[in-house]
Order: structure tokens, then sequence, then C-alpha cells
């Protein structure tokens, strides 16, 4: 568990962070938003030591962070921020190998790791491995970055808008595989965002910042159905949070079975592991109340009602 006590860290005057209070918890990730400027990244660079607070603790399981030389602690951190930052000289598998070097895996165990990544992240070795990261696109790039701060192993990763400089598509894919690789490796991640989108797509928790400040730490499903006023509930958005309410489950949650409705061979079908949100926009797109829902093997699993969609997402109390 990630715990910030107290945390506070002024420039001359000004606190860009006041007295933060937050508690990660391990295989979690964790979301800090707000706009630009409320601290969010300073927040980030007091975990691994690049900002040291001016006053209040960070613990990591426990154990107060300034117990390690900075270097030492960031090596078992994973550090993934916008734009990259990959050196340029060096190909693709070094810039990979930059900490396990530096921890002294041996050549074998950095090779096998060099291996390892590039296949989770579905990027062919022998096409990019040797490649300088100017020869890459802006998501490859992405793609290398998150490798390299994941090549020790780490069980933290800091990510700092990660994904900022993507096109939507792109974007999107990547949180994804972001999302399937955090839940297959158990890791924890702190994530600066200032993407409501992001952060509901990605966290398990969220942390709204404003003015240095936190405003509310919640789940989404919590943010969206109870945001504090003022700031938090503007940035949930308004009439938005019906859709993005949907987009936090699966049909398979909501779905009733066929037998409940007259399901025939001109029924429009979805996949189970879908969102709610895009039954509800497959409804209007092919003008059906009623979407036959279906398993991996493309059998009839359900039923998917546009009444009841409506039901879930209407207006909270
Ligand atoms: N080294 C520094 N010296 C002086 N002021 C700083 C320094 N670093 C950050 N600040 C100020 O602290 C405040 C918080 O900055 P920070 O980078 O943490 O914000 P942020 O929420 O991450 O913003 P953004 O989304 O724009 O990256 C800002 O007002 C910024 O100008």
């Amino acid at each position: 568990m990630i715990e910030l006590n107290n945390l506070t860290r002024s420039f001359g005057d000004h606190k860009a962070v006041d007295n933060l209070n937050l508690k990660v918890e391990t295989g979690e990730i964790c979301a800090l938003i707000g706009t630009s400027g409320c601290g969010k990244s300073t927040t980030l660079k007091m975990i691994n030591r690049l900002i040291e607070p001016s006053s209040g603790t960070v613990l990591i399981d426990g154990e107060d962070i300034r117990n390690q030389p900075p270097e030492q602690l960031r090596r078992k951190i994973g550090y993934a921020i916008q734009g990259v930052g990959l050196f340029p000289h060096r190909s693709v598998y070094e810039n990979i190998a930059t900490v396990p070097r530096l921890l002294g895996w041996s050549s074998e165990q950095i090779d096998a790791r060099v291996h390892e990544l590039l296949d989770l992240l579905k990027m062919d070795f022998d096409s990019f491995a040797h490649r300088k990261p100017s020869r890459l696109s802006g998501g490859e790039q992405q793609r290398i970055g998150v490798a390299r701060a994941l090549a020790a192993k780490p069980d933290l990763m800091l990510m700092d808008e990660p994904f900022g400089a993507l096109d939507p598509l792109t974007r999107e894919r990547l949180q994804l595989e972001l999302k399937q690789i955090q839940k297959l490796l158990g890791i924890t991640i702190i994530l600066v965002t200032h993407d409501i989108e992001e952060a509901i797509r990605l966290a398990d928790r969220i942390a709204v910042m404003d003015g240095g400040k936190l405003l509310q730490q919640a789940t989404p499903e919590e943010l969206l159905r109870n945001p504090r006023e003022g700031f938090v509930s503007n940035l949930v958005g308004g009439e938005e949070r019906a859709l993005r309410l949907l987009s936090l489950r699966s049909i398979s949650d909501l779905m009733e079975p066929a037998e409940c409705f007259e399901l025939n061979a001109a029924t429009p079908s979805i996949e189970a592991s879908a969102t709610l949100r895009d039954a509800l926009a497959r409804q209007i797109w092919q003008q059906s109340p009623v979407l036959r829902v279906t398993g991996e093997n493309g059998d009839t699993c359900g039923a998917i009602s546009m009444e009841r969609l409506l039901s879930l997402g209407q207006r909270p109390e």
C-alpha cells in the first residue's frame, strides 16, 4: 500500500501540494485528476523523490521512502511520462534494458526480459528491438516507454499522462492493453491524467485534486453517482454522467434470459463482454430496443433491453 500523509510542497509562497492525504491499495490503479497546475505531477514526483516534500511523509508498504537513497528507490519504481523520454541514441532494446543493467542483471536475463516485454506489448522483436526511437511512431514510442518502465518488474508504476499525445483510437487501445497488463502482473499504478474518460476507463479509484488539495477520492462509480458539489461535479459532467455510468459495466452484469424476449433471426446481437454504453449505441444505431447477447463461442446467452439500460443510467436521487 502507498500512503501519502499530510504531504505538502511549496515553491516560494505557493503551495503546489497542500496537506494531501491519500492511500492507494496494492494492485490498484489510482488516477490523480485535476486541471493544469493543480499539483498532480508534483505529487507523483514526491513518490519517487524527484521532488522532496516541504512536509509530510510517503510510505510504501509501511516504510518511509526517506529511508532509501533516491536512486535505489527509483530503480524499484517504474516511471513513464508524457513525451516518453526515451534515450534517442539507444536502440529500443537498450532503452528497455536500462534499469535491469543498472541493477546488474545478467545478459541472458535482460535478453529474456526484453523479449517478454515486446511480446506483452504486441511488438515483434525482430522488427523493433534494434530501431532507434526516431524510427518509431508516437504510439510505438509510448509502448516502449511503458516497456522500459516495466523492465525491472516494479511493484509500483508512476505514470504521468503516458498517453497524452496520442490520437483517440491509439490511446484507447493502449489504455486497454495497460489495464490487461496491470491485472496480469498485479502491479500498483498511480496515473496522472486530466482526462476524466481515461480515469473512468482505467482506474479502480479516482483522486480529484484542485489547487494542491484533494477534493474527493472514490471509485469511478461512486464519483459519478455522488460527486462533491462544485469542481468535482463539473468534472464528471452533467448529463454525460449517464453514459459514463453505462461505460463502467459490461452487458453480462445486466442481461436477462433470452426467453424473456421474442428474439428472431433479424434481432441484432452484441458480445456479453461489451459495455452497456456499447449496447445502447448499437440499439440506437440498429433501431432495435432489444439485442441478443452472445458469449465467446457465438452462442446466445441472454438479451439486453433498452428499458433496462434506461433504468440504470437514470439520474441519481
Ligand atoms: N520547480 C518548480 N518551481 C516553481 N514552481 C513549480 C515547480 N514545479 C511546479 N511548480 C508549480 O506548482 C504547481 C503545480 O505544478 P504541477 O506540475 O504539479 O501541476 P500539474 O497538476 O501536474 O499540471 P499539468 O497538468 O499542467 O502538468 C504549478 O503552479 C506549477 O507552476
